[in-house]
């Protein structure tokens, strides 16, 4: 999948989303979509998942029917019991929901399994953000596509769950699938074999291993690298 000096301006908006963008995800590895709010994650994601209408430069797209979007909102009735969504979304999968349940447990620890049991009896609306988030993105994880985006699919989870989900993202990747993700908290990027991209203002600043991105700050601190990327490259780029 690649894109080539790809453009996007929103009707209602005075500046371009993305500028110029250019790069080349591959299979096989975890790509990483970094950048500072408003810097063009989300539209680049709508863009590759058909979301929205796709300008020139977009090349080796994948049809809908192969891609897999958890998008950052994505609205549930309350009312629904966890049961519900999970039978409800593993039915758009061919294969039995009984099979991917078992899948899943197979794949969860005692603890997450009890997790799972414990949110599949209650209501969406009385979990907290944070279960409603886990059991979401982890039921996600269980549909096999050709193509799975997550946007921020860590937000809001404790740092027991965040471990959980992200290796769960990272057994994801195989030689036939692209696993896209963007993220903002940088630490869980540190033991996983990936390909960072970093967007600022709709334009790529950097791309390269976590290794390559820490190694932009002298203690190896990844926010700061974050920092330092954004005032030596983000500047230059915007005179
Ligand atoms: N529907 C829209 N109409 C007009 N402008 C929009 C629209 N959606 C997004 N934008 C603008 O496009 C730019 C990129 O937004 P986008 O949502 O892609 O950022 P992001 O990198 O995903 O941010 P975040 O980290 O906050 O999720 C921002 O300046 C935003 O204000």
């Amino acid at each position: 999948m690649k894109l080539q000096e790809v453009n996007y301006q929103y009707k209602k908006s005075p500046e371009k989303a993305l500028e110029n963008l250019s790069l080349t995800f591959s299979k096989g590895k975890l790509n990483i979509i970094l950048g500072e709010n408003g810097a063009g994650k989300t539209t680049l994601f709508d863009l590759i998942s058909g979301a929205l209408k796709r300008p020139s430069g977009f090349f080796n797209m994948l049809p809908q029917e192969d891609i897999c979007y958890q998008q950052q909102t994505f609205s549930i009735p309350m009312t629904l019991k966890g049961d519900d969504y999970v039978k409800l979304f593993l039915n758009t999968e061919r294969k039995k929901e009984t099979t991917a349940v078992e899948k899943m447990k197979n794949n969860l620890n005692d603890n997450d399994y009890e997790k799972l049991n414990r949110l599949r009896k209650m209501r969406m609306g009385d979990m907290s953000v944070g279960e409603r988030r886990w059991l979401l993105v982890r039921t996600i994880c269980l549909l096999d596509r050709k193509l799975h985006i997550f946007d921020e699919p860590t937000a809001g989870l404790d740092p027991n769950a965040r471990e959980e989900v992200m290796r769960t993202i990272n057994s994801m990747v195989d030689k036939d699938r692209y696993v896209l993700m963007s993220t903002h908290i940088l630490h869980e990027l540190e033991n996983v074999d990936c390909d960072i991209f970093f967007i600022n203002k709709g334009e790529l600043i950097f791309q390269g291993s976590y290794q390559e991105f820490v190694a932009e700050d002298k203690d190896r601190n990844p926010n700061k690298a974050f920092q330092n990327l954004l005032v030596n490259k983000g500047a230059s780029n915007h005179g």
